[in-house]
């Protein structure tokens, strides 16, 4: 079997099937803790057939996350949370992966179902984001990030390294760090968001060293034998969005020397005014032309929603993996769906006992 059902192996870690769950922010922690919210959570996806299930955008810093909402992995005490997370993952089938984060200038905002907006200044929660430099996301707002010293550049490096160390402590086997969607790394790599003069600006080699470096620090944090992957945004949709695509196949072929094992092809969202072609599918074309390329194993997401269309990404060599979003949160056990329209007919190939022994011979 080649398509959406296959496995998939990577290092030394095998993915049951091609379906991962994308690591989609839940904005339910506090101080960064995990709760009942995301253990419920993720045992439903882990349950529901994925080979990969990613947790949501973990802050490597307080400052680094979105809203105050966001899990965090930047102290010890985060850790045992995590661990149970990953242990339901992998009780349930999957592998267990995490998203390491730093929202950079995007930080200190709201979730999306209040507006997405920066806190209030003298909101007791609200903090000073940081970036590459003092540029606001949107153009001619107050919001304005501090603009990141040499010092405060390693420290968060050094962040990332022993966040990466907790998540491997807590028994997390895929780990991506978060270089796409406007926060920190790409704002670094973006010239939109990127101003600085030293060595961390200008070139694209100064752009991506910030992501260069930060892969270093990590890899000697995360065991060489787990995948090592970062999502990117490979492509920022402006007049000529061949030209972020071409520097982002040189970033990558650096990225793999670096030791970065799978991009998952992400999107820029490096400024406010992007001109998304939103569409069915839209981003695998990005990804195939990546994968094929610079030779590396690739995921990509958005607006992926079918299963014979997905199956066909898989066979046709287009994706290695693909991360479902809002598929699965409209139906974790969307996996089963789509296998029995793939004619995959043994719910034990997707559904713990307890659900598939019940589904044998079954059609509603
Ligand atoms: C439709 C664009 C969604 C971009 N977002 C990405 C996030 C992320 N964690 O990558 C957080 C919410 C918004």
């Amino acid at each position: 079997m080649t398509g959406l059902f296959s496995s998939f192996s990577l290092k030394d870690i095998t993915l049951r099937n091609r379906i991962a769950v994308s690591p989609m922010c839940q904005y339910q922690a506090v101080d960064g803790f995990i709760n009942d919210w995301h253990s419920a959570h993720y045992s439903m996806l882990a349950r529901g057939g994925a080979g990969l299930v990613v947790v949501e955008a973990t802050a490597v810093a307080p400052e680094g996350r979105i809203t105050p909402g966001d899990v965090g992995l930047w102290s010890d005490e985060h850790t045992a949370g995590l661990s149970s997370i990953a242990a339901a993952i992998k009780t349930a089938g999957a592998v267990a992966g995490i998203q390491l984060a730093h929202a950079g200038r995007k930080a200190g905002c709201t979730p999306p179902w209040q507006g997405g907006a920066p806190l209030d200044r003298d909101d007791a929660l609200a903090w000073e984001p940081v970036g590459p430099s003092a540029v606001p996301f949107v153009p001619g707002n107050d919001y304005i990030p501090r603009e990141m010293t040499k010092d405060n550049i390693r420290q968060t490096q050094q962040d990332f390294a022993r966040a990466a160390e907790r998540a491997c402590q807590a028994g997390f086997q895929w780990l991506e760090l978060h270089f796409a969607h406007g926060f920190l790394a790409q704002s670094f790599l973006s010239p939109q968001s990127n101003t600085r003069s030293d060595e961390y600006g200008g070139s694209l080699e100064g752009r991506a060293r910030f992501l260069l470096e930060t892969v270093a620090e990590v890899r000697k944090f995360w065991p060489d034998n787990f995948p090592l992957t970062v999502r990117l945004g490979v492509v920022e949709f402006d007049d000529c969005p061949e030209h972020s695509f071409s520097e982002s196949l040189k970033v990558i072929g650096w990225l793999k020397d670096a030791g970065v094992d799978f991009v998952d092809v992400g999107l820029s969202l490096a400024t406010p005014g992007e001109n998304i072609p939103w569409a069915a599918n839209f981003m695998v074309p990005w990804a195939a032309r990546v994968r094929r390329e610079k030779n590396i194993p690739v995921g990509t997401s958005w607006m992926i929603t079918q299963a014979k269309e997905a199956n066909e990404f898989i066979q046709d060599g287009k994706v290695d993996v693909i991360f479902f979003a809002r598929t699965l949160l409209a139906n974790p056990h969307w996996p089963y769906r789509a296998a029995r329209e793939l004619e995959i007919t043994d719910p034990h190939a997707v559904l713990p006992t307890p659900y598939a022994y019940w589904l044998q011979n079954w059609s509603e």
